[in-house]
């Protein structure tokens, strides 16, 4: 039947359906590695680290006052409760069990002494020498914390997968640890191709470009946690791409350019011929001709040349396939809800993502255009704070309308 095997006749693959096949396709290839503590932050973690003990591990008061029994003040239904002082109890002290019917003097930290439950805050309390006065209506437990209350021994403190962060390593510190198994970097070979892209500080003869995307994917990839090589920039030539292409050691090979519809993008004929391409076009705007696929065992991701292009098909594709081959779990961009303070035109069938700031304005977070548009431009993407989300069946956006925005900070 004509048309029935054109590829313009083919519906797009939805952003949605790329990212399930190819998360179905790979798996963590990562390896591990022991890093020292101070050098885990923002490192993967390669397994579940279970708490070796409780936090906190003993039972403590939670401010400067007198630890007590509650049993001795509880039921007293007026005036001062007289418990005469019998200790003193500091952070790092090891108090033997407390005296029936009586307080110590204690501080924030301090271990409580068996049989003391409760500590009175030193604001609320008044001495009459050597004895303290407890108001009444004291609470049960108040002031203090009680072991495990933080965790408990034996529970899973940090899962496997997850990118640590100063928190992560100060919770792993406070369990004893010195050292977490984390996942070894990833290693991405990277190539810019065109024959008008020409590498930053060349001198640029009629109709070539300096080479954005390479640094612009780099920056990204090392954000992720990866190891870039460099391949370099590589000719629209056959030839020469398949000599680059097969002679790449990586656990990921990442390239832009060169992957539409002209004869003079050979990217996805190579890689076929190397490998195989999976899929070849996703309807997303911009970043349509995107080809994922594999050159011998190694995975292969082919991004537009459009600087834009490439950033937004590294958001979509890029990014969770990062996550997989490193070993971090792979987690969908957090998106938030705002204003839309533009409009825009467009036809449904894509996803699309469009470059905005958000500005607060009253009560309202608003997202504004900015800059120039099109896929080439990269100046309004060096402005952008995110990017709103729009979805593929939305017909134009107005004013008003509510819109979903992917914040950039901290996503990379
Ligand atoms: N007939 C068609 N033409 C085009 C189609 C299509 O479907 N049919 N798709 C358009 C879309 S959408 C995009 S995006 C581009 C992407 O095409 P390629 O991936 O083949 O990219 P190139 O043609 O190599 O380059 C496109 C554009 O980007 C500039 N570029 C390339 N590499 C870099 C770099 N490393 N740094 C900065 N800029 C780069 C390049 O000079 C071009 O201007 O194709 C449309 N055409
Ligand atoms: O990917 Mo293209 O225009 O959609 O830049």
């Amino acid at each position: 039947m004509p048309g029935a095997t054109d590829c313009f006749a083919t519906p797009l693959l939805s952003v949605d359906q790329a990212r399930d096949r190819l998360l179905r396709s790979v798996a963590c290839v990562a390896g591990v590695e022991m890093v020292a503590l101070d050098a885990a932050d923002a490192r993967i973690l390669a397994g579940d680290l279970v708490a070796a003990h409780s936090l906190p591990p003993f039972a403590q008061a939670a401010m400067d006052g007198y630890a007590l029994d509650h049993r001795d003040v509880a039921g007293v239904p007026a005036g001062l409760v007289r418990l005469p002082l019998s200790g003193r109890v500091a952070a790092g002290d090891a108090p033997g069990p407390l005296t029936p019917g009586t307080a110590v003097r204690i501080f924030t930290g301090a271990p409580l002494p068996q049989g003391a439950d409760t500590v009175l805050m030193q604001e609320d309390a008044a001495l009459d020498g050597d004895v303290l006065l407890a108001p009444p209506g004291l609470a049960a437990g108040r002031h203090c914390r009680a072991v495990g209350e933080d965790i408990a021994a034996g529970a899973v403190a940090l899962a496997a997968g997850q990118r640590l962060t100063p928190a992560a390593v100060a919770l792993a510190a406070a369990l004893g640890e010195q050292a977490l198994v984390v996942r070894a970097p990833l290693t991405v070979a990277l190539l810019s191709t065109g024959n008008e892209v020409r590498p930053a500080g060349a001198p640029l003869p009629p109709g070539a470009i300096h080479d954005a995307n390479g640094p612009l994917l780099a920056a990204l990839l090392r954000r992720l946690g990866c190891r870039v090589v460099r391949a370099g920039i590589v000719g629209d030539s056959r030839d020469a791409l398949k000599a680059t292409l097969s002679g790449l050691r990586a656990d990921l090979i990442l390239s832009s350019g060169g992957v539409s519809a002209g004869e003079e993008d050979h990217v996805k004929a190579v890689v076929a011929d190397l490998g195989g391409i999976d899929f070849w076009r996703l309807a997303l705007k911009p970043g349509k001709p995107l080809a994922f696929g594999n050159i011998g065992v190694t995975p292969f991701l082919g991004l537009p040349g459009n600087p834009f292009a490439a950033f937004a098909a590294f958001l979509a594709l890029g990014r969770p396939l990062v996550q997989r081959l490193a070993g971090e779990t792979v987690t969908d961009p957090p998106r938030i809800t705002v204003r839309c303070g533009f409009s825009h035109a467009r036809a449904p069938g894509k996803r699309e993502y469009l470059r905005v700031t958000l500005r607060q304005e009253g009560a309202e977070t608003v997202a504004h255009q900015v800059g120039a548009g099109g896929s080439a431009a990269l100046s309004s993407l060096a402005q952008a704070d995110a990017v709103a989300e729009v979805e593929d069946a939305r017909d134009s956006l107005r004013p008003g309308d509510p819109l979903t925005v992917i914040p950039l900070h901290g996503l990379f």
